[in-house]
């Protein structure tokens, strides 16, 4: 594994001629738009996909949705276009679920309404220049041309988690160097230092990628849409150090998702308290919808990336019989650890 500078020292900056071109393929006129957003967990994926599909862009849009759990919690999360999505869950699209990616695209391009465009929400795990390949590689490359990719950056917690994965900072630099606009998202907990101490990081890192700083992904949607419609040669830019295809490890080989169901009510107070002072460091991100206890009958909507967490009545479900969170972490994820944690956090039947 090649290692990745973690400061902006401009000495190790490469320069444009070490830059690798990778070709998209050719634009074929008909084909469907496809714009990606990638980024690591909790990064503010879906977040943006809300901004974009709740935008004033007249673009009746196709939503493809993929979390690497078994519950796509995502699908429930995005609002607006229930008969438009598609719902990938139980693997990685980049890796694991190619095929299905394939069948979902081909379904909705041959529909009787087709969409305008297709936005594809990747897992927060996956390469992005995998997902491009499955489609340059398949027999009708001819249905999608590519738009374009946008990267989500949880800026204030892009280096978190090396000391358990050193590897993670190659997956997010992966994922920055696929992308044609990279989001600095979550600048309002970063700060403006910090944000633009990670820009120079990327610019040091890889040459000639856009970056935008934002708060909850609010950036222009003309930046996000249409970024290839000028008749621009879709072709990608990376660093040489990130042009080699990543070492055929599975995702499921590094990540893994564990889910916690239960019938009981929760005390607020306690899980948000138990993911700031004990979660351990191996999970990266717990989601889900969690009925608690008091004067509140709907269902919350539980969000965690590291230590912080949200609590907030979820807006998209009005009603559950249980409560459901998934976690996602390290390959070495203490499941019986994590099991007492959230038990801990029901309250007494
Ligand atoms: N404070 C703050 N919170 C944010 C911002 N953007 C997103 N969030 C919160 O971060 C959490 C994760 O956001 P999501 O949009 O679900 O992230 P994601 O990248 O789709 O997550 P995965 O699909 O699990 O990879 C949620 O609780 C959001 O409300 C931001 O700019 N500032």
């Amino acid at each position: 594994m090649e290692s990745i500078p973690m400061s902006p020292d401009t000495s190790s900056a490469p320069g444009p001629d070490t830059a690798a071109r990778v070709d998209s393929g050719s634009v074929v006129s008909g084909a469907t738009p496809l714009t990606i957003i990638t980024g690591f967990l909790g990064a503010g994926k879906t977040t943006l996909l809300n901004r974009l599909l709740g935008g004033d862009h007249g673009l009746r849009a196709a939503v493809l949705v993929n979390d690497f759990g078994s519950i796509n919690i995502d699908a429930d999360l995005v609002v607006g276009v229930a008969d438009d999505m598609i719902s990938l869950a139980n693997g990685c699209v980049c890796c694991e679920i190619r095929d299905d990616l394939l069948g979902a695209v081909e379904r909705l391009v041959n529909c009787a309404t087709p969409p305008e465009h297709i936005i594809l929400e990747a897992s927060g795990v996956a390469d992005p220049a995998s997902i491009w390949a499955t489609f340059a590689g398949s027999q009708r490359p001819d249905w999608v041309r590519l738009d374009g990719v946008t990267c989500v950056v949880d800026t204030e917690q892009i280096f978190e988690h090396l000391d358990e994965a050193p590897d993670l900072l190659m997956l997010k630099a992966r994922q920055i160097g696929f992308a044609d606009l990279v989001v600095l998202n979550k600048v309002d907990l970063a700060g403006p230092a910090t944000a633009a101490w990670v820009r120079q990081w990327i610019n040091t890192m890889m040459d000639r990628v856009r970056t935008v700083e934002a708060v909850r992904a609010d950036v222009p949607l003309e930046i996000l849409l249409g970024i290839r419609c000028e008749g621009r040669e879709p072709s990608f830019e990376q660093p040489h150090s990130l042009e080699q295809p990543q070492p055929q490890l599975s995702h499921r080989e590094q990540f893994q998702t564990w889910t916690f169901r239960t019938d009981r009510l929760f005390d607020p107070r306690s899980l948000q308290e138990m993911i700031r002072r004990d979660l351990p460091g191996e999970v990266y991100r717990c989601k889900g919808f969690v009925r608690v206890a008091g004067d509140t009958p709907q269902p919350m909507l539980l969000q965690s990336v590291g230590r912080r967490s949200e609590l907030v009545p979820s807006a998209t479900k009005a009603t559950a019989t249980h409560s459901e969170i998934v976690a996602i972490g390290t390959s070495a994820l203490d499941t019986q650890r994590l099991h007492r944690l959230f038990e801990h956090c029901l309250v007494a039947t």
